[in-house]
């Protein structure tokens, strides 16, 4: 390397010529020891004693019909704690990274990237001794650009007939008749499996899932309908499916993160996406101050374990708001407290959110006296439009939970949306009969794009190393 420090800003354009990525957007991060890349459809192969990964690799996130097959030698599998908190074992690969003319050797481990704005994350040892990383600073290294992609062969992302399975409790009902009709149409194979009836070996050195006495087949895709009663084991069996390879329409962490309605909260809160100023208690002695902190006027209180708007109470006034909190008290569950947004007149909008669109929006209306939109307590639902920021809050929201199908409920308020939750199953009846939107369609579309090429002729030989 030459005299002068090579700098680097805290956004970069690279090059990884040794997979034959020619242009990647990278963000700079010395808080990330190791550096990171996206990758799917992970197959190792070769020798034991030579290991080589195989994945795919989609540079542009705006461009999913551009992916690339990588391979590279194997140095490691290590656990890696990523920004969220959560461990993984990943693998480690050897590579070459190029800024400009200069080229140096690096360490990358490999992970499902797919929700990040950035298909690389650039980390402290990949940084050399004659480096300085400028913070403030952006693209300090030549810009490069995707259409160093050009002539690279494309997918033809809906011409291939995948394998589906829908893990539901409930096949006969509205949504997953309609998942199964719209994918047999565009020439899938759907299978529906009760997520209750799935075992597993969790030893086993390739991860399978049993259903019937039989191991089931590797899938392209996996779509999980799971209720909030089977959340804990349902995501434990979507974890075995991802481990199998198959492209999951929400992750299992997606999922678990928005089922956590406190976690949640947190979570948009951190992404400073509007919500009602929301307390949340188990057994608080100053009742007074936790009904302060969520705006001191009327509010809404929620037992957590709440669906259909069973456990939501309203309470117009200071003097009942308490008597309410000390009710709740009482029955040692975990609650929320919120600002009762009053002029939502009775409405929530749900929006239905497929990858980064909302692909249908509906206005529930509480019955008459009734601050309840939900559908389940004589609400009724009515098409409606947008406006542009409800649209943004609604992807942002899904994003934030790193779902890729979510229903998203807001309430109008005098200052813009505020989310009241995020959906990871959501119900595709109401919508579809009421918006009119081939909502079904936008999900399995999705599943086309989104897919990897599984390869299981190299996967069923080496998994095993
Ligand atoms: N802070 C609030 N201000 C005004 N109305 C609210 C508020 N919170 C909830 N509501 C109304 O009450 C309904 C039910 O509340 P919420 O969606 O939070 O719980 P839930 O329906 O029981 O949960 P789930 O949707 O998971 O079944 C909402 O659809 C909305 O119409
Ligand atoms: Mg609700
Ligand atoms: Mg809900």
């Amino acid at each position: 390397m030459s005299n002068t420090p090579l700098k680097l800003g805290w956004e970069e354009w690279l090059s990884l010529p040794d997979l034959g990525l020619p242009a990647i957007r990278a963000k700079v991060d010395t808080g990330a020891k190791t550096s990171a890349l996206h990758a799917t459809a992970l197959e190792p192969f070769g020798p034991i004693d030579k290991p080589q990964i195989r994945f795919t690799l989609r540079p542009n996130p705006d461009d999913p019909d551009l992916e690339v097959v990588c391979a590279a030698p194997v140095v490691d599998r290590r656990e890696v704690t990523s920004s969220n908190g959560e461990t993984e074992l990943r693998y480690v690969i050897f590579t070459t990274v190029q800024f400009g003319s200069e080229k140096w050797p690096i360490q990358v481990t490999l992970t499902n990237r797919e929700t990040m704005a950035y298909r690389m994350l650039f980390g402290r040892t990949s940084v050399t001794e004659e480096m300085m990383v400028l913070p403030t600073e952006s693209c300090l290294q030549p810009v490069l650009s995707y259409d160093l992609y050009k002539g690279f062969p494309r997918r033809k992302a809906t011409k291939r007939p995948l394998r589906i399975v829908l893990l539901t409790r409930e096949p006969n009902n509205y949504s997953s008749q309609r998942l199964k009709q719209v994918a047999e149409e565009r020439g899938h194979v759907l299978e529906m499996v009760d997520t209750r009836r799935c075992y597993m070996a969790i030893n086993a050195t390739q991860p399978e899932v049993h259903y019937d006495g039989k191991a089931l087949p590797q899938y392209d895709a996996v779509i999980p309908r799971i209720g909030a009663s089977m959340t804990f084991y349902g995501m434990a069996v979507l974890r075995q499916f991802e481990m199998m390879g198959a492209y999951c329409l929400n992750s299992a962490q997606a999922i678990g993160a928005s089922r956590d309605k406190l976690y949640a909260h947190q979570l948009l809160a951190r992404h400073r996406l509007g919500m009602p100023a929301t307390a949340f208690a188990s057994s608080p002695k100053d009742t007074k101050d936790l009904i302060s902190l969520a705006g001191n006027s009327a509010v809404v209180v929620k037992l957590l374990e709440s669906t259909q708007g069973k456990g939501v109470v309203l309470a117009e006034t200071n003097k009942a708001a308490e008597s309410l909190v000390d009710a709740f008290r009482g029955l040692e569950a975990n609650f929320l407290v919120q600002e009762f947004v009053k002029e939502a007149g009775g409405a929530d909008i749900r929006c239905f959110v497929v990858g980064n669109k909302v692909v249908g929006a509906i206005k529930r209306q509480g019955a008459d006296g009734e601050f309840r939109s939900n559908l389940h307590r004589g609400g009724s639902a009515h098409v409606v439009k947008l406006t542009p920021e409800e649209r943004k809050v609604a992807i942002k929201a899904t994003k934030v939970m790193g779902l890729s199908v979510a229903g998203v409920d807001l309430l109008r308020s005098d200052t813009g949306p505020k989310i009241l939750e995020v959906n990871s199953s959501p119900g595709l009846e109401g919508i579809e009969k009421t918006s009119k939107k081939d909502v079904a369609a936008k999900m399995i579309e999705h599943i086309e794009i989104h897919a990897p090429i599984i390869n299981t002729a190299i996967r069923t030989k080496s998994q095993n190393f």
